[in-house]
């Protein structure tokens, strides 16, 4: 077996040790799944392992035996400190064990085991492989308990299965928020049924005129559960009350001059605005943060709160406290992008911070009050920045965003006059004016989602050497390879 791979693990484990000889998996290997909550887990590694392998892998209750050996997920035997989300993972001659104390940590163990097979593993058919895993005991569990994901799906609109795919790379590198930016000038993509003409026009077109699109709520509640199986809660976002031209070329009776706006495929942006002043803007924020907050398991929802440039601050202020109350009344967390701050929310309000600097007086204030931030930097977390000048997708307005860039910061202590304490973790932003494909979101993701990956969920002693970790990283290519992961073969990393 390869110890080399123990040593490569992107997010870097918390504690690992190699302790010789391993486990090599058979076509005499179980899955031993000892509570049924830990069935869940079962399922999704047989599934995993079975296409690459051709091995049957059946998931039993009873503890393997003796020399066949097999692959344990118990839900005892953890330490506290790992909380909910960290694992033990133990190799030896006689099996794989993976210990934790909810099935989330049993996930993340797995996503581990995963990197200690070689890239075989991740084959869409049977491959000739020495499944060898190698002999270690690794304790780890993640700094922050947010680690997010943002997908624009308003700019240009992406289908379920892209979406599921999109999941599928957040599981694999240990990020467990989806934050999907639903609503935007150019496009409503989430069925509203009280307000149907939100989809059937405002869903009708993309940026450059394309024919967009949009989730029926059974669609959005597929993307819910597929999220859900892989310990991703999904974050819904309805941008208010800028970003909002689909809606108001949906229904004449939202604009204040009761005519529709022309649908627009532009990518300009803070020209828009619901009209603050009618009592029917908030009966139709009630109906869509209703019908949101049912199809949404997580705690929180994004009201959006960016570049209101069309109306004051008083109006933006007003608008902001009545919307903040209404996600409440839905029982549901308001989460915002950071000028949501504006009108001195209580403490239970979340900013994420966007701005590419790293100033932000009315966020360090939040902070002392003990607002909780999602550490999103324009500079290092928007992953629709180019690479360089010549990167023909993505934009420039925050700079050019290298892998080294995206690495190369501590959400912890990025913002002035932040502490650590008050970061709920970083999350990236993947904002699609630019980006029409799966291919395309792959190009932006990788190498540079990995890296903030392992911002959020490694020890930020292990962070913060840079020639370490692209030596780590690189090591992921030939697996991003048989994955078919359209990456950007950045010349900062030593591919092998
Ligand atoms: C929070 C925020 N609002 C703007 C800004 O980020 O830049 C994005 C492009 O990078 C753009 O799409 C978005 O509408």
């Amino acid at each position: 077996s390869d110890t080399r791979r123990v040593e490569n693990i992107v997010p870097v484990p918390v504690e690992t040790e190699v302790t010789g000889a391993g486990y090599e998996i058979t076509d005499e290997t179980a899955i031993y799944v000892g509570d049924t909550s830990a069935t869940g887990v079962g399922k999704y590694l047989a599934d995993f392992l079975r296409t690459p392998t051709g091995y049957e892998l059946p998931i039993v209750e009873q503890p393997p035996r003796g020399a066949a050996g097999g692959i344990s997920l118990r839900l005892t035997g953890a330490s506290d400190e790992v909380g909910e989300e960290g694992y033990r993972l133990q190799v030896n001659p006689s099996g794989v064990t993976i210990r934790a104390n909810a099935p989330a940590g049993l996930f993340a163990g797995v996503q581990t085991l995963r990197q200690l097979l070689p890239p075989a593993v991740e084959a869409d058919s049977a491959r000739a492989a020495d499944w060898t895993v190698p002999g270690v005991q690794i304790r780890d569990y993640p700094r922050f308990a947010h680690r997010g994901a943002h997908l624009d799906v308003a700019r240009h609109f992406f289908e379920v299965d892209d979406v599921k795919q999109y999941i599928d790379y957040l599981a694999q590198y240990k990020a467990n928020h989806l934050h999907l930016h639903l609503t935007d000038d150019q496009g409503w993509r989430i069925e509203i049924e009280s307000w149907p003409k939100l989809t059937e026009i405002g869903g009708s077109t993309e940026v450059g005129g394309g024919e967009g699109g949009f989730y029926t709520q059974d669609e959005y509640r597929e993307i819910v559960e597929y999220a859900q199986e892989r310990f991703v809660t999904v974050v819904p976002e309805v941008d208010m009350p800028g970003h909002t031209n689909a809606a108001l070329a949906s229904y004449a009776e939202l604009n204040c001059d009761g005519e529709r706006e022309d649908l627009y495929t532009g990518t300009q942006v803070g020209f828009s605005s619901l009209c603050i002043d009618k009592e029917i803007t908030y009966e139709f924020v009630d109906d869509v943060i209703r019908e949101v907050a049912e199809l949404t398991p997580g705690p929180y929802i994004h009201i959006g709160g960016d570049e209101a440039h069309v109306i004051t601050d008083e109006e933006y202020n007003y608008f902001m406290e009545r919307a903040i109350d209404i996600v409440r009344d839905h029982g549901k967390r308001p989460l915002g992008w950071h000028q949501i701050l504006g009108p001195d929310p209580d403490a239970d309000v979340i900013p994420q911070y966007w701005y590419p600097g790293n100033e932000a007086p009315e966020v360090a204030e939040a902070a002392q009050k003990g607002n909780e931030i999602i550490a999103s930097p324009a500079s290092h977390a928007y992953l629709d920045m180019k690479y360089h000048e010549d990167t023909e997708l993505g934009l420039d307005w925050a700079g050019l965003t290298s892998v080294k860039e995206a690495y190369d910061w501590d959400p912890g202590t990025f913002i002035e006059g932040v502490d650590e304490s008050s970061i709920m973790g970083p999350e990236t932003a993947l904002w699609s004016e630019t980006l029409e494909t799966l291919d395309d979101i792959e190009f932006m993701l990788f190498p540079r989602f990995p890296a903030i990956a392992e911002l959020g969920w490694s020890p930020d002693t292990k962070t913060d050497d840079w020639e370490s970790f692209r030596e780590r990283l690189a090591t992921q290519g030939p697996r991003w390879d048989i994955q078919d992961i359209n990456y950007y073969e950045s010349s900062q990393l030593p591919w092998a």
